[in-house]
């Protein structure tokens, strides 16, 4: 267990990166480099926290531990290869979605030591889940270190098997966006029915914090929580009727995660 984080330099303060650095000061830092061209990455500077806007800004003797890439994959080609200098001693932690191993090491050189990993955006109040894989250039001690970065926002699990991470980026990375629209449906359901719209937004939003919250709390699965609010011949059974459909949800989310998985390993080969 490291006790107290090593000097990192974090490519991109947006709203991972941030979330990302927010857990990393509850962690107890020594010192970090935010490099982000960005007015908005500045409100992320403080205790041991500094922003640059260019490379050419991180002082010539900070010697990070580990690099964090936190931007997005389309602009990876050209904020990338100038991190090559660190290969030999920093490891890289690359969020970036799509982006393989192979990919990065191409453009940082071969013997770059590299995580690939997939948060998601729960991280901002540390109930994230990441999952993660190992390049064979990491080191056992990279590894932990990863993991400590890592699981400073939430769950980690790693892998070995590195293509599971872009049905991962599905499911988990871009899984709670399925959940924020599917409070817009139920709200906009409510407002059709007729209920008014500041109690249709209420009913909507603590329905899935409820949920949420009971899923959280409760032992049972959830095929058994939803089989609890069903009662026979009554009002849910009619909904679920409808939505468990093969050709309703279940394809639906099938062919969803389908749609971003496929992106995902497009993304990888892009630039
Ligand atoms: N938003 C999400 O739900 C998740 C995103 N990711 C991945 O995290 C990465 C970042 O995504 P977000 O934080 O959502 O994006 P964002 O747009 O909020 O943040 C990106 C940041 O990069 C900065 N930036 C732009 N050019 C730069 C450069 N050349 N050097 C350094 N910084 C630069 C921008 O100013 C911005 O602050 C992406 O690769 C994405 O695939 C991963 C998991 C979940
Ligand atoms: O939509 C995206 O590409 C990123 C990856 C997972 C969540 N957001």
């Amino acid at each position: 267990m490291i006790t107290r984080l090593p000097p990192l330099l974090l490519v991109g303060g947006g709203k991972m990166g941030a979330a990302m650095l927010a857990g990393w000061r509850e962690r107890g830092i020594t010192r970090v480099v935010v490099l982000d061209p960005g007015a908005g990455a500045q409100a992320l500077a403080g205790d041991g926290v500094d922003i640059v806007a260019s490379l050419a800004d991180v002082p010539a003797d900070f010697a990070p531990q580990a690099i964090v890439l936190a931007v997005k994959p389309q602009i990876a080609a050209i904020a990338v290869p100038p991190l090559a200098r660190f290969a030999g001693s920093a490891l890289f932690v690359s969020i970036m979605a799509g982006k393989t191993i192979d990919w990065l090491a191409a453009h940082l050189g071969g013997n770059a030591a590299i995580v690939r990993a997939m948060p998601n955006t729960p991280a901002a109040i540390r109930q994230g889940i990441t999952v993660a894989c190992a390049g064979p250039a990491v080191a056992p001690t990279q590894r932990d270190l990863a993991e400590t970065l890592l699981a400073a926002v939430g769950a980690i699990e790693f892998v070995t098997a590195e293509k599971l991470l872009d049905p991962v980026t599905a499911v988990s990375g871009g899984g709670p966006a399925y959940v924020f629209l599917l409070v817009e449906l139920l709200e906009a359901a409510a407002i059709d029915q007729g209920i008014p719209p500041q109690l249709a937004t209420q009913l909507a939003r603590q329905t899935i914090i409820g949920a949420a919250g009971l899923l959280a709390a409760s032992p049972e699965s959830a095929a058994d929580l939803r089989r609890a609010v069903t009662s026979p011949n009554g009002t849910t059974e009619r909904a679920l009727a409808i939505l468990m459909a093969p050709d309703s949800w279940p394809h639906a989310i099938n062919t969803a995660i389908d749609a971003a998985t496929a992106r995902s390993r497009a993304l990888g080969q892009e630039g």
